[in-house]
């Protein structure tokens, strides 16, 4: 039988691990170890669980919750998010135990219904609602858009814990289930990927929760999030991290994205990332069709400039470009600069539509004037680019 793992008195880890899972949310976000879908026990006079997990895994769940309380029944549920990998076991859940009192946000009860056709008698929670369960009391923040309008946390006095549902999360997959097992670093890392591929939209309202977050003063001993390992030892360094995240604070890093049939492009590319490399810059450069999207928003994330390239195929970009530029204007980027390059043969239309797509995008040209190259570049041409590459360096440096 599987066991919960406790956290602390009386709190218990009841989730489950998905070790398989290699496509998170569909083909968006392609994950190294898998992931775990995490739900909590708060055993106390009244009995409550913290999200429900992914439907096919709901008897795993079950088994680690009779672990700790064997047929006692459950008196509250909380839905923290409606999505379906912390509530697919909600159903299932309330036929098990039909006397439990279900919580969500107001925003949780129209995307239950309209996921899972079935009315429940929610309490609809606001933020700083509260429930006593009897020593402790659990108070709900509402987190619109963290990433979908229903999320929001619960906060456990005395045990001083937030379950944070999607904020904070990241995919390890580990019987370890806290972060000082895994090490700064790579709690961090796992973080930044989770952020760029899930949250980086909402930036701004992730900066407004912290500061609503740390405002209240709460003593905060965990954070337990709905993915991955909980955070007791680096939570100062998350928090530190997110609020870095969220404003896109950059260092002198600029991400080269381009597609290329015959490497016109592709030498373009690499001599703009000389050019770049040699003073200073770092640079990550990738052939788009061969790099996930997530990759290339991770490394984003911390850059101050992307350039973007595209060869001329029937008086359009490559179809990855174009893709990638779709993905890039949905994650609502702030303070980077961007600009277009590529080779053409006979109309030099590409790199000026690249460029278009950028602005609009919300990233300023770099500078005026459009970077295109006529069939092959020369020796000459490199050289210009690799000098493109150095000014660019020196602008990125003095932003
Ligand atoms: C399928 C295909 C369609 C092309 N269509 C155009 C075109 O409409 N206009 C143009 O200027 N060049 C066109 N070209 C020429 C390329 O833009 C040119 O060869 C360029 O140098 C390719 O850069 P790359 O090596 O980075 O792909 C086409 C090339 C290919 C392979």
């Amino acid at each position: 039988m599987k066991q919960a793992i406790q956290l602390k008195e009386n709190m218990y880890w009841v989730g489950v691990h998905d070790f398989n899972c290699r496509h998170f949310h569909g083909d968006l976000f392609p994950i190294s170890e898998g992931t775990t879908y995490n739900s909590y026990l708060i055993v106390d006079e009244q009995i409550t669980l913290i999200d429900t997990v992914e439907e096919e895994f709901f008897d795993i769940m079950m088994e680690r919750i009779h672990s700790i309380i064997g047929d006692k029944p459950i008196d509250n549920v909380i839905v923290q998010h409606a999505e379906p990998d912390h509530s697919g076991g909600f159903v299932k859940f309330m036929q098990a135990y039909p006397n439990a009192q279900p919580y969500t946000s107001n925003a949780g009860v129209k995307i239950m219904l309209k996921q899972y056709f079935r009315e429940y008698d929610y309490h609809k929670v606001k933020t700083g609602d509260t429930l006593c369960t009897g020593d402790y009391t659990l108070t709900f923040v509402e987190m619109p858009m963290i990433h979908w309008p229903d999320n929001m946390l619960t906060y456990v006095d005395k045990a001083n814990i937030v379950f944070s549902n999607d904020a904070f999360g990241q995919h390890i997959a580990s019987y370890d289930i806290f972060d000082d097992a895994h090490g700064l670093a790579k709690c961090i890392d796992r973080a930044k990927d989770y952020y760029a591929n899930i949250v980086m939209p909402y930036g701004m309202q992730v900066a407004n929760k912290l500061k609503q977050i740390q405002e209240m003063g709460l003593p905060i001993d965990m954070i337990a999030p709905a993915h991955g390992i909980i955070w007791r030892t680096y939570i100062k360094e998350l928090f530190d991290a997110y609020q870095e995240f969220a404003t896109f604070a950059a260092k002198d890093k600029v991400v080269i994205v381009y597609e290329s049939v015959w490497k016109h492009t592709q030498m373009m590319a690499e001599a703009l990332a000389e050019g770049l490399g040699r003073n200073s810059i770092c640079v990550k450069i990738f052939k788009c069709s061969l790099t996930s999207p997530a990759i290339i928003m991770k490394e984003l994330l911390d850059a101050k400039a992307i350039l973007v390239g595209s060869g001329n195929y029937n008086n359009a970009m490559a179809p990855s470009i174009a893709a990638f530029l779709e993905k890039l204007a949905s994650c609502k980027v702030k303070n980077k600069k961007a600009l277009g390059f590529g080779s053409y043969g006979w109309a030099d239309v590409v790199t000026k539509q690249v460029n278009e797509r950028l602005v609009r995008a919300g990233l300023p040209l770099l500078q005026d004037g459009v970077v295109s190259q006529n069939y092959t570049p020369t020796q000459e041409d490199l050289d210009a680019l690799m000098e493109l590459g150095k000014t660019l360096a020196a602008e990125i440096k003095a932003n």
